[in-house]
């Protein structure tokens, strides 16, 4: 099998196609590369004069690489989008796509630390140079700052008592590890839901980490000045919290408050929703990609006078 047939199973393949009406001489970014399946996909679609520029953050993205001349894959946090593509000349384009969190390579390499499976250093550093990992987070937040992260990222029922026995046990030990972790919370550990707790807690940590709502918020900022009118904006997300700020911002082009009028009372916004609701994986995908469960489409048109 190729490396990237076992990397990622890209989720709801043909439905991001279908959103990113592709055509063959458009130019295109691919925000979230990882294994490139998205990507694959996208290039046999493009002309001769077609491009299709990718990001990750992860250097071991770099490996999955596409060897084409109108291919180009820029190691970078898509927060950074806006400026890199300025860089390779490119000001406007025809699609966005987005694939969010962290692909299943980098679940299923134990050593990254992502997941609740193995034993390993708390890592979960999507981008390896950042200086900010799980332990730190752990080992040097304050208790009001960990309460905060448990409650809003993770949704943890306990968020409070869970900040509290966290910086009373770092007191003696520093907590470094997936299972030094789990042995200091496990009273706080509702039975018969432990792996929904660990699940809550290690989503938690991995956004804080990699600073994830920025990001997306960052970026999603961005690509109103950089779709062309009638281009599309093709937003994947895999939990309430990123496509809770992904739907406002298609709906009304800011993540909280309402639509900005003009002064005759008619709508300032960028994007034209397509769908009446996000798109959600069918039962077949359901049955043989696990990842696809939890994954919401969303897509925008860019409106012709913004
Ligand atoms: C769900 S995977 C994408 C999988 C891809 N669509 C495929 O078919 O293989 C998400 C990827 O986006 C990258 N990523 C997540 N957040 C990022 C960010 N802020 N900037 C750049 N890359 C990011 C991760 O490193 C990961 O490789």
């Amino acid at each position: 099998m190729a490396r990237e047939e076992v990397y990622h199973i890209p989720v709801m393949l043909q439905e991001c196609i279908e959103a990113l009406e592709i055509k063959p001489d458009g130019v295109y970014v691919d925000v979230t590369f990882g294994g490139g399946g998205h990507s694959r996909e996208i290039m046999k679609h493009l002309g001769e004069h077609g491009r299709l520029i990718a990001f990750d953050q992860d250097p071991d993205a770099l490996n999955n690489i596409i060897e084409d001349d109108r291919f180009l894959l820029i190691h970078q946090n898509f927060k950074f989008m806006k400026n890199n593509l300025r860089l390779q000349g490119v000001r406007q384009v025809d699609g966005i796509l987005a694939d969010l969190g962290v692909s299943s390579h980098q679940f299923d390499d134990a050593e990254r630390g992502f997941s609740i499976r193995f034993e390993a250093d708390l890592d979960m550093r999507m981008d390896q140079v950042s200086d900010l990992d799980a332990k730190k987070v752990l080992n040097t937040y304050t208790e009001e700052d960990l309460h905060r992260i448990f409650g809003m990222y993770g949704e943890v029922q306990n968020a409070r008592s869970l900040a509290k026995t966290i910086v009373t046990a770092r007191l003696t030990k520093k907590i470094e590890t997936v299972a030094g972790l789990k042995e200091v919370i496990k009273r706080l550990v509702p039975k018969g839901k432990e792996h929904k707790y660990h699940a809550q807690v290690f989503q938690a940590l991995r956004i804080e980490v990699n600073r994830e709502l920025e990001a997306l918020q960052e970026f999603l900022m961005q690509t109103v000045s950089l779709l062309k009118p009638g281009g599309r904006l093709v937003v994947m997300s895999y939990h309430s919290l990123e496509d809770r700020l992904v739907k406002n911002f298609m709906i009304k082009g800011k993540f909280r408050g309402e639509v900005e009028k003009d002064f005759f009372g008619n709508e300032i916004k960028p994007f034209q929703v397509v769908g009446r609701k996000a798109v959600t994986a069918g039962v077949k995908e359901l049955e043989s990609n696990n990842r696809s469960r939890s994954a919401k489409l969303r897509i925008a048109e860019k409106i012709e006078q913004s």
